[in-house]
Parts: C-alpha cells; sequence; structure tokens
C-alpha cells in the first residue's frame, strides 16, 4: 500500500491575516504523515507593488507579470511570505524547507505562450521532479513551496499557487497515495457565497456542470475547482476545498470533490 501525502494550498486572504495564518499554521503543524504546504500571496504582492508605483493586471485570475511585477513577485513569495511562513513553522517543531521551483530544480515551467494575451512572465507547469521532492519528504523534511517556477534557463516564472499545488500533487501521485486540500476564507464551495451553512457537500462532475451553468461559481473559484478535477483526473486519490477547520481531522463541513 502506498504511504499517505497531504499537499495543502492556503491563499493570499489567509497569509495576509497574521492571526489567520498562525492559526492555520498551527493546525498544519499538528497534521500528521507526510505533508506538503503551497502558499499564495497574491494581494500581499498586489499590496506591496502599489506601495513601489507598480500597477497590478490580472486577467481571469492571472497576474500579468512584466519584468519589473516578477521583482516584486520574487521579492514577496519567495522572500518575505516563504521565509516567514518556514519560521514560523520552525517555531512549531515543524523541520520546513523553503522552496521555490528552481530549488533542486524542483517545478520547471514555460512561459505561458502568448494568445490573445501576453501574461509576460507567468509559467506553466511542465514537469514536477517527484524524485527530488520525495529525498526532501524522506530526509523528514516538510516542503514549503511559494509560487514561483524556472524554464532551467535561468528566467524565474510567476505561476498560479493553485496550480503549483494541484501539479505538485499529481507529480507526487505515482509513488504516494495522496490529498489535495485547498484552503482558504470559506467553509468550501458555497451555494450562496454569503452564506457560509451553504456548502456543497460533495461536489461531482454533474453538480459542478448545473452549477458552472447557474454562475453559483465564480471569480477565483472557476480555475480552483478546473485544477481540481485536472488533479482527480491525473490519480490524485482525494481532493477537497474548506477553510482552516478543514484540516482537523473532526471536521464535517467543507467540500469534497470527485469524479
Ligand atoms: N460558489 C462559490 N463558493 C465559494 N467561493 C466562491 C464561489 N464562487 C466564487 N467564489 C470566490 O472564489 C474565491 C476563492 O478564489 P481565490 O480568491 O482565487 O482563492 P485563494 O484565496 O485560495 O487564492 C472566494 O474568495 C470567493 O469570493
Ligand atoms: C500567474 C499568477 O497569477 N500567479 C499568482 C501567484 C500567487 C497566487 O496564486 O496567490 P493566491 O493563491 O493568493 O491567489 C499571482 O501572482 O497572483
Amino acid at each position: 500500500m502506498k504511504q499517505k501525502l497531504s499537499i495543502i494550498k492556503i491563499g493570499g486572504n489567509v497569509i495576509e491575516n497574521e492571526v489567520e495564518l498562525n492559526k492555520f499554521l498551527d493546525s498544519f503543524s499538528a497534521m500528521q504523515g507526510s505533508k506538503i504546504l503551497v502558499h499564495g500571496g497574491g494581494k500581499l504582492a498586489t499590496q506591496i507593488a502599489e506601495k513601489l508605483g507598480i500597477e497590478s493586471k490580472l486577467v481571469g485570475g492571472r497576474r500579468i507579470t512584466d519584468e519589473e511585477g516578477l521583482k516584486v513577485i520574487t521579492m514577496v513569495y519567495g522572500g518575505l511570505a516563504n521565509k516567514n511562513i518556514v519560521a514560523q513553522l520552525q517555531a512549531r517543531g515543524t523541520n520546513a524547507i523553503g522552496l521555490s521551483g528552481a530549488d533542486g530544480n524542483t517545478i520547471r515551467a514555460v512561459k505561458r505562450p502568448v494568445r490573445e494575451i501576453d501574461y509576460g512572465f507567468a509559467g506553466d507547469v511542465e514537469e514536477v521532479n517527484a524524485g527530488a521532492i520525495d529525498k526532501l519528504l524522506q530526509a523528514d523534511f516538510v516542503p514549503v513551496f511559494c509560487a514561483i517556477t524556472h524554464n532551467k534557463e535561468g528566467q524565474l516564472l510567476n505561476t498560479n499557487a493553485d496550480t503549483i499545488a494541484s501539479e505538485v500533487a499529481i507529480g507526487m501521485s505515482s509513488n504516494y497515495d495522496t490529498t489535495l486540500y485547498y484552503c482558504f476564507e470559506k467553509k468550501g464551495v458555497l451555494m450562496d457565497i454569503s452564506d457560509e451553512t451553504s456548502v456543497v457537500k460533495h461536489l461531482e462532475p454533474g453538480n459542478y456542470q448545473e452549477l458552472l451553468k447557474q454562475k453559483i461559481i465564480a471569480d477565483g473559484m472557476l480555475p480552483k475547482l478546473e485544477n481540481c478535477f485536472h488533479a482527480l483526473n491525473k490519480n490524485v486519490g482525494k481532493v477537497c476545498i474548506g477553510d482552516l477547520d478543514m484540516l482537523n481531522p473532526k471536521a464535517t463541513l467543507f467540500t469534497t470533490i470527485t469524479l
């Protein structure tokens, strides 16, 4: 039987809020078994870019990343956000190791081809180096990935953190029984965005199509769910979406996605 591995992604709304981030890191540290953390930080990058007089443009939830923008991304995701999370995990006795996709050549990507829109230095994942990540897990490190990849030709690329999480989960699925958790500020996929009790507990292709038609799924939830179904189609064992409480073994209110 394959060993269990949890891949957990946290979004910008959690990172930005110190209280929420601390709560999350407590739960994450308490999780048993092998685990990998992937963090975003889009909101923080937008705020810091603004302070530096750099305007942020997002299309379909993806950031158009020019040369100056990439510098901000590298400093904020690879530096501030990643190192802070790693230090906070170390303080909790979790032996975290902060990584971009360039570190250990763990995630190679290509610059997104220009079609209608030029996303600049935005990357699409090509290859996850499961062997390198596995070596870290075997040495009892807890990898913490930021939303940066590289093209193996010296170019860093800004890459959506939800996509990094699903691609890492897919890559690790040949050797592990994987569960992918998307942790954000709501209880799960909601029927009514203003009602936290309206959680869709089970989402499968049938009711997913229905919710898409009714436009109940919108904004950031659209690419997130595309990543979820993509992961399940590529042998990820289980995918869940919910808030910080989801990581508690006794949690019941969150969304489980199946095929
Ligand atoms: N049906 C839905 N249920 C829950 N959230 C939804 C739904 N439709 C749209 N959303 C929006 O999707 C957002 C999550 O996407 P995003 O901001 O990309 O997440 P993250 O914080 O993980 O980066 C939520 O903040 C919410 O506003
Ligand atoms: C290319 C691209 O869009 N990259 C994302 C990476 C960060 C991210 O995904 O952060 P959240 O999970 O907090 O949204 C961005 O710069 O916003």
